[in-house]
């Protein structure tokens, strides 16, 4: 933006009279008018003699055309060529040289004007510069009792002034100023212009009579439009230079004329007067309203006053006495005008239809550049053969189980979009999605799957509870069944001590449960729940046969193997449950990774788009940290992943051993069991023998509970501790095996005190109490 008040200049019209009036200081640029003695009485100011003006430089009478144009209008052509607009206006009483200055003389080459030097140079300097396209275009408007007209209309010649179409004032929402009916002509060089200025300055003399002459009544405004753009580019620049004639500022009342010279002269003084009043609302400061719309001429030189314009006033004065009153008034005037201050901004604009072209062309250069790496020519739709390959990609993708695998489509924005509509396709069509995730989880071992693996663990954890819990129930029995023996033991050694033998009803409600009837029938009513029931072949054990057990347990060489495996396996699923866990973590993480490199892939194909710097082709170190991420998540989640494997591997093979030993406990315990029966009926002293005590309480067995009875030999009151011993009894064991025995006397896991007579004693009272029930059940 250039910030600049008018330039004012005078210039004075030759004249062969000495007037004296006047003088002209070069030092100080300044134009002094001596008011002569015999004038100065009821003149202008009769207090002074003499009236200074400022102006930017005063073109004396001898000053030529060349000159002129050289210091006032090419730097404002300089401008205008630039791209900022220039105003260049005379402004003076009539015959005081503006149209000499502006247009030039008539009659010789070297009294040409502004105007046609101006052409000259413009047309010199675009010749000059080739790094831009210039445009140029001629408008020649004339202003004539407020009415406006093209002076390059051909219409000119063959019709009177009025009759020809009125150039108007139209104001856009801008405030703009737009002139319908004024023809801008092109001018491709000198000549063009040249001859367009001679059509409009005939079209002008046309109107002329002797008693109106045009050129002193109206206005005229030559404009002088460029536009400029460097080849390529969407930028245009517009400027435009009005070199302006103005008719004679002379007051009506002394040109003394009436009738349509008056009402002519009332015009032009008007718009005159109009002008005078914007420039004085120009110079005050403050001032918001400036009345332009006053008159034509203010409005069409609304920006050259003001506004956005690098503008120029030469003031031409007259030095001859009788013109000296108008003469001070046009540098009164002048001085006003000079304190106006405009802003000239570069005239640039985008031109639409060129960004157009300009976009098109790019567009079409990068399609042609994505079918050359591509090597298929790129349209608007993809095609049918596309569409199958994508929706081939796509499937193999979703039933791919691997947490590692792409899906790569490249960086066509088409096929992304394609790609994110057919997913949302598969969402919404939950049928198709589930079935997806499903022969994901196939591939990729159900088993292994982590909501697979948990729900496992749970039931495990259970399982290990549950038999925890039966463990317990067992050793607190064992605890009762060591206190109830001792009891026994007690109350046997006291019974004997008392000499109370024989008599069934002297036993109490403690010893009638210690000696059974039958294994079955155990003296605790307690039904036990878990493992013990659940498996087949111990489900009717009796509490009796479930505390033999429990000691059998308690003394099985495998025990220990058995307890340490369950506390594998209880480790074993903690370590599993945190596995799991991380695996979980660790593919979630991936999963996200993969997320943000196809949303960074996303917003990388849409700067692409949108600016032309972005290179898309070019690795983006962003994607490339992803990357790294993922692979260490993928190792990372490989590690644990095979470390599960390898523990599931584990829990199952420890849930198989602790499953097999615990059957070949009950095996053993059972071969045990029955090997025990039959050695203590095989060991059954005679009826009457003396050592045999009666146990009190006992009754008669039937026949059911005959066949399943079982017995204790004395050698044998210590459960089974070796191997040997057990795999003996695995080798005679069968489940039927006791009921095809000869049923014999019953016994139980009667616990002995450990003193052999003592001992013997229960035992033969045990075995006799069985002969006599035998006996007693046959003869029945
Ligand atoms: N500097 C000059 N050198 C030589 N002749 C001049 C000069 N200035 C003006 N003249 C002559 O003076 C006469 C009147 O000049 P001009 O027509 O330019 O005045 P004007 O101000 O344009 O008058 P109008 O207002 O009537 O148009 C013309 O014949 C012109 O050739």
């Amino acid at each position: 933006m250039v910030k600049q008040t008018i330039q004012i200049y005078a210039r004075i019209k030759p004249t062969k009279r000495q007037t004296g009036i006047y003088s002209v200081e070069e030092e100080n640029s300044a134009l002094e008018i001596i008011v002569p003695r015999d004038l100065a009485d009821g003149f202008v100011n009769n207090k002074r003699e003499s009236y200074k003006f400022k102006f930017q430089k005063t073109f004396d009478q001898e000053a030529k055309q060349d000159s002129v144009f050289e210091i006032i209008a090419k730097p404002v052509a300089e401008s205008v060529l630039a791209g900022y607009n220039g105003t260049i206006f005379a402004y003076g009483q009539t015959g005081s040289g503006k149209t000499f200055t502006i247009t030039g003389g008539a009659e010789r080459y070297n009294d040409r004007g502004i105007i046609p030097r101006t052409l000259s140079f413009i047309f010199q300097q675009l010749q000059k510069v080739s790094s831009h396209v210039y445009t140029t275009h001629i408008s020649y408007l004339e202003i004539y009792n407020e009415c406006g007209y093209d002076l390059l209309d051909p219409r000119h010649e063959a019709s009177k002034l009025e009759d020809l179409p009125k150039v108007t004032i139209m104001e856009d929402p801008d405030q703009n100023i737009h002139l319908k009916n004024l023809s801008l002509q092109q001018a491709a060089n000198e000549e063009e212009a040249l001859n367009l200025l001679f059509l409009g300055d005939t079209n002008r003399m046309i109107a002329e009579t002797p008693m109106n002459q045009a050129s002193t009544r109206s206005h005229c405004i030559f404009t002088i439009h460029i536009s400029s753009k460097e080849p390529g580019s969407a930028t245009i620049r517009r400027s435009k230079l009005h070199l302006v004639d103005l008719a004679g500022s002379e007051r009506v009342a002394k040109t003394g004329v009436g009738g349509q010279l008056l009402t002519e002269a009332k015009y032009i003084n008007l718009s005159l007067h109009y002008l005078e009043q914007v420039i004085i609302a120009l110079a005050e400061k403050h001032r918001s309203h400036i009345p332009y719309r006053n008159s034509m001429m203010t409005s069409v030189l609304r920006d050259s006053l003001g506004g956005n314009c690098m503008t120029t006033m030469i003031a031409t004065i007259s030095v001859d006495k009788k013109n000296i009153d108008e003469s001070i008034s046009t540098c009164r005037f002048a001085q006003r005008v000079a304190l106006i201050k405009n802003e000239a901004v570069l005239n640039e604009e985008i031109d639409p239809r060129l960004m157009i072209v300009q976009l098109k062309k790019e567009i079409q250069t990068l399609k042609d550049e994505l079918a050359i790496i591509t090597g298929e020519p790129r349209t608007d739709d993809l095609t049918q053969k596309e569409l199958l390959k994508l929706e081939e990609l796509l499937k193999t993708f979703v039933e791919d189980g691997d947490p590692e695998s792409m899906l790569d489509v490249g960086a066509d924005m088409r096929k992304i979009h394609y790609c994110f509509k057919h997913f949302k396709q598969l969402l919404n069509e939950k049928t198709i999605y589930d079935t997806g995730l499903s022969s994901e989880e196939t591939a990729e071992e159900k088993a292994d799957t982590v909501s697979a693996g948990k729900e496992e663990m749970n039931k495990l954890q259970d399982l290990l509870q549950q038999r925890d819990n039966e463990i317990n129930i067992l050793v607190n029995m064992l605890k009762k069944e060591k206190k109830r023996a001792q009891d026994a033991i007690l109350q046997l050694n006291t019974s004997d001590a008392s000499g109370s033998r024989g008599t069934e009803t002297s036993l109490g409600a403690d010893q009638k449960s210690l000696i059974p009837s039958n294994p079955k029938d155990f003296v605790t009513p307690e039904k036990k729940p878990g493992f013990l029931h659940r498996k087949a072949g111990i489900r009717d054990m009796s509490q009796g046969r479930q505390e033999a057990f429990e000691i059998f347990k308690r003394d099985y060489a495998d025990s220990v193997t058995i307890e340490d495996n369950k506390h594998l396996l209880k480790q074993r699923f903690s370590e599993a449950k945190f596995l799991g866990e991380k695996v979980n973590e660790a593919r979630s993480k991936i999963n996200q990774l993969k997320g943000e490199i196809e949303q960074r892939r996303m917003q990388r194909a849409a700067q692409g788009v949108t600016d032309a710097s972005v290179n898309t082709n070019e690795p983006d170190p962003v994607e490339e940290e992803l990357r790294k991420q993922i692979e260490e998540e993928k190792k990372c989640y490989k590690a644990l992943f095979n470390r599960l494997k390898g523990l599931k591997t584990e829990i199952e093979h420890l849930q198989f051993l602790l499953e097999k030993a615990k059957m070949k406990l009950q095996k053993d315990f059972e071969d045990w069991w029955s090997k025990q029966t039959m050695s203590l009926q095989d060991q059954s002293p005679p009826a009457n023998s003396s050592s045999v005590r009666r146990v009190p309480g006992l009754t008669p067995l039937n026949s059911q509970q005959r066949l399943r009875s079982s017995s204790f030999s004395e050698t044998d009151q210590t459960l089974p501790t070796g191997e040997s011993s057990l795999s003996n009894s695995m080798s005679s064991y069968t489940k039927s095996e006791p009921a095809k025995r000869t049923p014999r006397s019953v016994s139980s896991a009667i616990p002995l005190t450990g003193d052999s007579q003592v001992d013997a004693d229960i035992m033969a009272f045990v075995k006799a109490r069985q002969n006599l029930i035998q006996k007693k059940g046959l003869s029945n």
